[in-house]
């Protein structure tokens, strides 16, 4: 529970040898603003669509969940960013409580793990194949399971002080943030007496939280591929996707990446991790860096 995620690679006794450890996974996972030029070769003319996480991706990580704001900054880059590129959002979070953050009807959002799928709002549909906000709801027959999941969890958990129990529409999320470490082995047991009732749910782990969600063959990774689907870029090879995200969940869209050969993931972290990304940016605060530099080299080429 300790480890953020995706896993930590395993300590090393000295600080030479954890230096050495940093040093060849930068080898491995360079910075994406140091291989700036290198991912535009890369790219190759192909349509670059631009796929974000959120949570400690475009806001950084705070101890309450209800205050992770995105700064202005950040709001106008990817603003930008969207009128090159098309761009969405993929998070666990359900769309309703992302929104309220975000504030960007041009986006498509891609909320609980991507069980929420919506188009842009009508009139921001500049991108030429997708004609209308679409939709797709893969759990849809969950909604009154989750419901009641975050009902038995609330109760089951409330006397550990500190926790924090999110509805997300078709996930739940148990946060353990702000939870004493020596209450963590008992919140563990509450949360699985509970799921013990759910043998449909299952149980995965984030930054400092748990996820509950459906056990359906759907994740992140699947909705990057619905998205590029609709955005018309199913069998292209005329796309270059490129998928922005420093948690466990966000995996699953890298190694998705990784299995198409087209595009690449970037990981968000300071600290070496096991990740299928192949680029790495330290914190949000890079992303955004990226994210300008994108647009500059965008805003910089000949209209087609
Ligand atoms: O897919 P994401 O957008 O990264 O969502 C994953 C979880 O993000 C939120 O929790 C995380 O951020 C919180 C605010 O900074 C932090 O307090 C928490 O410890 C992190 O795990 C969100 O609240 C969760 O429900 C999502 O599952």
């Amino acid at each position: 529970m300790r480890a953020s995620s995706p896993t930590h690679l395993k300590s090393l006794p000295s600080s030479i040898s954890s230096q050495h450890q940093l040093n060849s996974w930068i080898m491995q996972h360079p910075s994406a603003l140091e291989m700036f030029d290198r991912i535009i070769e890369a790219s190759g003319g192909k349509q670059i669509v631009m796929f974000l996480d959120y949570d400690g991706t475009l806001s950084p990580i705070v101890d309450d969940p209800d205050k992770a704001f995105m700064s202005s900054k950040m709001r106008r880059t990817v603003k930008k960013l969207a009128k090159c590129f098309p761009t969405a959002i993929v998070t666990g979070r359900c769309i309703d409580k992302l929104y309220n953050f975000v504030k960007l009807a041009e986006l498509y959002y891609a909320g609980s793990h991507g069980m929420d799928i919506i188009g842009p709002a009508k009139g921001f549909s500049r991108h030429k194949r997708v004609k209308q906000s679409l939709l797709y709801q893969p759990a849809n027959d969950y909604l009154p399971m989750i419901d009641e999941v975050h009902k038995q969890l609330l109760e089951k958990t409330k006397s550990t002080p500190g926790v924090k129990v999110e509805n997300h529409k078709f996930c739940a999320s148990v946060h353990f943030r702000c939870v004493d470490e020596k209450k963590w082995s008992e919140l563990v047991l509450q949360v699985r007496s509970v799921l013990k009732k759910f043998p449909t749910l299952k149980l995965t782990q984030g930054r400092k939280v748990f996820e509950i969600r459906p056990m359906i063959e759907w994740d992140k990774g699947k909705a990057l591929e619905f998205l590029l689907e609709s955005l018309g870029f199913g069998n292209s090879n005329n796309v270059f996707p490129v998928y922005i995200g420093d948690d466990r969940t966000d995996e699953d869209a890298f190694k998705m990446l990784r299995g198409r050969g087209e595009g690449f993931g970037i990981l968000v972290s300071k600290f070496p991790k096991d990740t299928d990304a192949s680029y790495s940016l330290q914190d949000p605060s890079e992303v955004m860096d990226f994210l300008r530099r994108l647009v500059e080299w965008k805003q910089m080429q000949p209209r087609m």
